[in-house]
């Protein structure tokens, strides 16, 4: 599987940008500004775009990105946005409510919209020609998903924003043996306070979290560190490293 980073970072001005991984052609997760890491082509291509929350570097590119799309509509195959019930239901209050950006599910006319929202649950696989797409639940500020992707007996389990919480070792552990796992490493160790507020991880916690995995992942992928305070956790990350090792997305 081949799944690649279009962005992976927890901000603005890191060395990519935010969140964005491209699945295959037609499929993203997330639609951060490494969305702009696509030429114009590329992003006409795009069906399939799973959100893991509802926060804006997660989600900032995606009116902009349905508003080169309008060519899909007319061709009858839509664009499905896929997420929880609480993160479609703060897209349609909050983005596409005509003040931010137009409802695309209305456009160009409400019989061959662009856009068409639908709801996931966790536990839920999702087939899309070759590729399964499995949500399940992170510990966020947010109701958020982390999602198990599957293709040629390979599986990846983008864990997306999560603090550190039993349920979540729980959940990764339901999803069976993983080739690659991809965990978020937004602060430092010292900042392990903001860490829980903000339900987040340090390299400690991400630790912790990997320890507590029945089965190893064979590859351990790190992305979505805050920039401002990058340069300590790559640090940490360096000095503190998992048997398999760790590897920082960029
Ligand atoms: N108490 C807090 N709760 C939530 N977010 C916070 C808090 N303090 C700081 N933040 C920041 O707000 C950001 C919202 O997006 P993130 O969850 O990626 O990362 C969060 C933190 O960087």
């Amino acid at each position: 599987m081949n799944i690649h980073a279009l962005g992976a970072s927890g901000g603005l001005g890191g060395l990519t940008g935010s969140t964005c991984l491209q699945v295959n052609e037609s499929i993203l997760i997330d639609a951060g500004t490494g969305v702009t890491q696509l030429l114009l082509k590329q992003m006409q291509q795009v069906r399939h775009i799973f959100l893991s929350h509802s926060h804006s570097d997660h989600i900032c590119c995606l009116p902009m990105l349905l508003g080169n799309l309008f060519n899909v509509a007319d061709a009858g195959t839509p664009v499905t946005v896929y997420g929880s019930q609480d993160t479609l239901e703060a897209i349609r209050e909050h983005v596409f409510n005509w003040v931010i950006w137009p409802d695309m599910r209305e456009l160009p006319s409400k019989e061959k919209p662009l856009l068409r929202l639908q709801e996931i649950n966790a536990g839920e696989q999702i087939w899309i020609d070759d590729v399964c797409i499995e949500p399940f639940r992170t510990y966020h500020t947010v109701p958020t998903f982390g999602f198990a992707i599957r293709k040629d007996n390979q599986t990846t389990a983008f864990v997306a924003d999560t603090g550190y919480a039993e349920s979540v070792i729980e959940n990764i552990n339901a999803l069976g043996s993983l080739d690659d796992i991809i965990f978020e490493c937004s602060f430092p160790n010292e900042l392990e306070a903001i860490a829980h507020q903000s339900c987040h991880l340090t390299p400690q916690l991400c630790l912790q979290l990997l320890e507590g995995l029945h089965k190893q992942p064979r590859r351990v992928w790190i992305n979505h560190l805050k920039p401002d305070v990058a340069d300590a956790v790559h640090k940490q990350l360096r000095e503190v490293q998992p048997p398999q090792g760790w590897q920082v997305l960029l």
